[in-house]
């Protein structure tokens, strides 16, 4: 558990961040939005202290996270930022090796880990292990960006815009494979970005920042149906909420009684996919499929659209 209490950090008369105060809970993953300036990476810094806050305590499993040197610290907490940060004169391998080689695990240990986490991101070690970073594409420069990032199994990891330089569909694979990995080893994750729609997809809760304040800390759903200020609202893009909604809600529970013509639509699917098909298809329903592919009821344009309107 992350319990950040009060944090301020100043520059001169400036201050960035200004008295935060939340907690993540472990195996969840954070995100933090706002616009550009409003302190976002200040913030994730303060948790790893590459910057010292001005006032407030943040604390990692109840320890304060200044009981430890804070080189120490950071060997404890993965970190990936924007553009990987990979040592451009060292292997793939040597990279994703880097913190394990610092805490001074054993070689055999350190090739098991360096070959799991490439296989792990579909890079064959044989084949990557030995290039060097510059003879990646730049997707796989992420990988290994995120591969060296966990290479020390830490429990916490941040990560600053880590898919804001990939394009829109290896972007989405890179979110796909960061949420496995957070579910297969219950990494506790705070990802900093710009972009809501990441936001939501990887959020088990969002912060907001607003000039250095966090103007709301709650679940996607409640971000989107009751944004708590004005400036919430216009970063949510009040016209896009409605598919937002729809996006994080499951078809099974949208389920009417009753049937429809048509080829059926799987319970796990998500509401704005069914919404998708049924207007694309032009039909007002939808039968809808359960895990063992029977039906289980319909699905209308009607009661999704009834979902996606804001709740009063
Ligand atoms: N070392 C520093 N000295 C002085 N001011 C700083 C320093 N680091 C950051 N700032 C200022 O603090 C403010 C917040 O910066 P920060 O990088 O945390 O914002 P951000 O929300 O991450 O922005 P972006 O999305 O553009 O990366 C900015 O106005 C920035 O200029």
């Amino acid at each position: 558990m992350i319990e950040i209490e009060g944090i301020t950090k100043r520059y001169d008369a400036t201050t960035v961040v200004d008295d935060v105060s939340m907690v993540i809970e472990p195996r969840t993953i954070a995100v933090i939005v706002g616009t550009s300036g409003s302190g976002k990476t200040t913030l994730l810094r303060m948790i790893n202290r590459l910057v010292e806050p001005t006032a407030g305590i943040i604390k990692l499993d109840g320890a304060d996270n200044r009981s430890l040197p804070g080189y120490e610290l950071r060997r404890s907490i993965g970190y990936a930022i924007q553009g990987h940060g990979l040592f451009p004169h060292r292997t793939v391998a040597q990279n994703i090796a880097t913190v394990p080689v610092l805490l001074g695990w054993d070689k055999a240990r350190i090739k098991a880990r360096v070959d799991e986490l490439m296989m792990l991101y579909q890079l064959d070690p044989e084949a990557f292990g030995p290039r060097y970073p510059h003879e990646l594409s730049g997707g796989q420069q992420q990988r290994v960006g995120v591969a060296r990032a966990l290479a020390a199994e830490p429990n916490v990891l941040l990560m600053d815009e880590p898919f804001g330089a990939l394009d829109p569909i290896i972007r989405t694979k890179a979110q796909e494979d960061l949420l496995a990995i957070q579910k297969r080893f219950g990494t506790t994750i705070i990802l900093v970005t710009h972009d809501m729609e990441e936001a939501v997809h990887m959020g088990d809760k969002i912060a907001v920042m607003d000039a250095g304040k966090l103007v709301q800390y709650a679940k996607p759903a409640e971000i989107l149906a009751k944004p708590a200020s004005a400036f919430v609202e216009t970063l949510v893009g009040a016209s896009e909420r409605p598919f937002r909604l729809l996006s994080l809600g499951r078809v099974s529970d949208a389920v009417e009684k009753g049937s429809a013509e048509g080829e059926a639509i799987s319970g796990d699917a998500s509401q704005r996919d069914a919404l998708a098909e049924l207007l694309w298809s032009g039909r007002p329903a939808l039968p809808v499929s359960g895990a063992d592919g029977s039906p289980i009821g319909r699905v209308t344009v009607d009661g999704l659209v009834r979902r996606a309107a804001r709740p009063a």
